[in-house]
């Protein structure tokens, strides 16, 4: 399935948020998204997953819009992960999973076995498995992160958006899930990931897309999208630039200084 976003703009609370993007998702790729606070990459990921309606432009899925498609057909198409991680749905870990097929199940119809199935790989691929029968309240933020992500995936959409899935993860975790989010992709999803920590974005994302105050303002392999120039005008950091186990490396330094 192809989703392509054409001249996108939105404004909330009265002020223009997005304007003029131009996107595509494509199968099979790991997509980030990258800027500053507030430049609207959770704006931008609402959009494409049908949740905001453009102010104008347009989107499409397979040629579709949002509204010939139908609600229920985009929830199987497009899994979507929110950020933060303060639900307190009186559910157990496993039952949150489980929400990730209700696009899938008939009226009042059980789980499948289909279903069982998605959701034991969900939790087993976000290491969520040990703690399925606590109640998600009980768990500390990683790990209720991880159930939600597990949730999302369970989905098995062909697109997988998740915003910031990293937030609050352990290092073991926030790799792991950057490793996840690639196997997905490797698998045939197209996967869209919003990211704050570049080294990560630079080392595992296929292309990124640069958001800078309402703008896409870049797009394209991590390298070259996360020059020294646009690090310093959009990021306000230098960074040090290297290479390890044969991966490229980037790590944000300091505050850049034209002085
Ligand atoms: N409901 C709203 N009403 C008014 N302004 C809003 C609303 N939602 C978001 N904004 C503003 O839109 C801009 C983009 O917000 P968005 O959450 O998309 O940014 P972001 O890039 O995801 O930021 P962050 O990295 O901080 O999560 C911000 O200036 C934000 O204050």
């Amino acid at each position: 399935m192809t989703v392509e976003a054409r001249a996108l703009a939105v404004s909330l609370g009265g002020k223009p948020v997005l304007q003029e993007v131009d996107l595509a998702l494509r199968p099979g790729e790991l997509l980030g998204l990258v800027g500053p606070n507030g430049a609207g990459k959770t704006t931008l990921l609402r959009l494409l997953a049908g949740l905001l309606p453009p102010a104008s432009g347009s989107l499409r899925y397979d040629g579709e819009s949002p509204r010939a498609l139908g609600r229920q057909a985009l929830a199987r198409r497009i899994a979507y992960l929110a950020q933060g991680g303060d639900t307190a749905w009186p559910l157990s870990a496993e039952a949150v999973v489980g929400l990730g097929r209700l696009p899938h199940r008939r009226p009042f119809a059980g789980p499948s076995r289909a279903d069982q199935a998605a959701i034991d790989h969900a939790l087993e691929a976000c290491d969520a498995a040990p703690f399925r029968d606590r109640p998600l309240g009980t768990l500390s933020g990683g790990e209720r992160r991880r159930v939600l992500l597990a949730r999302a995936l369970a989905v098995e959409a062909p697109y997988l958006l998740a915003d910031e899935p990293l937030a609050g993860l352990d290092p073991l975790h926030q790799i792991e899930v950057m490793e996840l989010l690639r196997r997905t992709a490797r698998r045939g999803a197209g996967v869209v990931v919003v990211l704050h920590d570049l080294t990560l974005a630079a080392r595992f994302c296929d292309r990124l897309a640069l958001i800078d105050r309402g703008r896409l303002v870049a797009e394209g392999a991590p390298a070259e999208v996360l020059d020294d120039e646009r690090l310093a005008a959009v990021f306000g950091v230098t960074a040090f630039r290297g290479r390890h186990d044969g991966e490229p490396l980037l790590l944000p330094w300091r505050a850049y200084s034209s002085g």
